[in-house]
C-alpha cells in the first residue's frame, strides 16, 4: 500500500453485468471501504462531455472523472467499481479485480436489464474476448491484478469473502 495512505484503494472492474456493484456493496459493508460507483458519478456530477445515441450511454470525461476522484483516492479507503481501467493513475490502486461471467450468463441478465441488441452483443463479445482483462493487465502490475469468475451466488460469496480477507491482512496495523 502506498505509504501516505491509511487504507487501500480497490479497482473492480469488468463488462457491465459481471456484477461488479453487487460484489462492491456487500465488501462495503463488511470493511471500511467507500463505494464509488463511477458511472452514477459520472450522472450526478456531469462528468461528460455528451450522449452517445448509439450505445445510449455518457461519453466520458476521463480527465474530469480522475480531478473529481484524486483527492478522496489519495487517502484511500475506496472501493472503485467502473467497466473500465486504463484511464485511472495507477497508483492509485492495491488491488485490481476483474470479474468475469460465461457468456451465457452475461447475455441473460444484460437482457433482463433492457439492453438494446447492438449494445447487448457488443458488450457479450468484449467479455468473450477478455477485453477488460487485458486492458487490466496493460494499465496495472500483474501482481495486483486478480481475474475472479462471477457467474453464480457461490462465486459472488467467495469473491467478496476473499476481498475482505485481503483487506483485513492490509489493514491490521491501522486502528
Ligand atoms: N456472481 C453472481 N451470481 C449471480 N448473479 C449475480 C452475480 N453477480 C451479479 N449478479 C446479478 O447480475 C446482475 C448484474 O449485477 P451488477 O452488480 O449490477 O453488475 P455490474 O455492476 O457489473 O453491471 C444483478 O441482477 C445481480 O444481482
Amino acid at each position: 500500500m502506498e505509504a501516505k495512505r491509511q487504507l487501500p484503494n480497490v479497482l473492480v472492474t469488468g463488462t457491465p453485468g459481471t456484477g461488479k456493484s453487487t460484489t462492491c456493496e456487500q465488501i462495503a459493508e463488511a470493511t471500511r471501504l467507500r463505494h464509488v460507483n463511477v458511472g452514477d458519478l459520472v450522472r450526478s456530477q456531469d462528468l461528460h462531455c455528451g450522449w452517445d445515441e448509439e450505445y445510449s450511454c455518457h461519453i466520458i470525461d476521463e480527465d474530469k472523472i480522475c480531478d473529481a476522484l484524486e483527492d478522496q483516492m489519495n487517502r484511500g479507503g475506496n472501493i472503485v467499481d467502473y467497466h473500465g481501467c486504463d484511464f485511472f493513475p495507477e497508483r492509485w490502486f492495491d488491488l485490481v479485480i476483474v470479474l468475469q461471467t460465461d457468456n451465457t450468463v452475461l447475455y441473460e441478465r444484460l437482457e433482463k436489464r433492457g439492453y438494446p441488441q447492438k449494445k447487448l452483443s457488443e458488450n457479450v463479445e468484449c467479455e468473450i474476448m477478455h477485453v477488460i482483462v487485458q486492458e487490466a493487465l496493460e494499465s496495472y502490475r500483474e501482481e495486483i491484478v486478480q481475474v475472479l469468475p462471477s457467474n453464480t451466488v457461490e462465486d459472488l460469496e467467495s469473491n467478496v469473502e476473499r476481498t475482505v480477507q485481503w483487506y483485513k491482512q492490509v489493514t491490521c496495523h491501522v486502528r
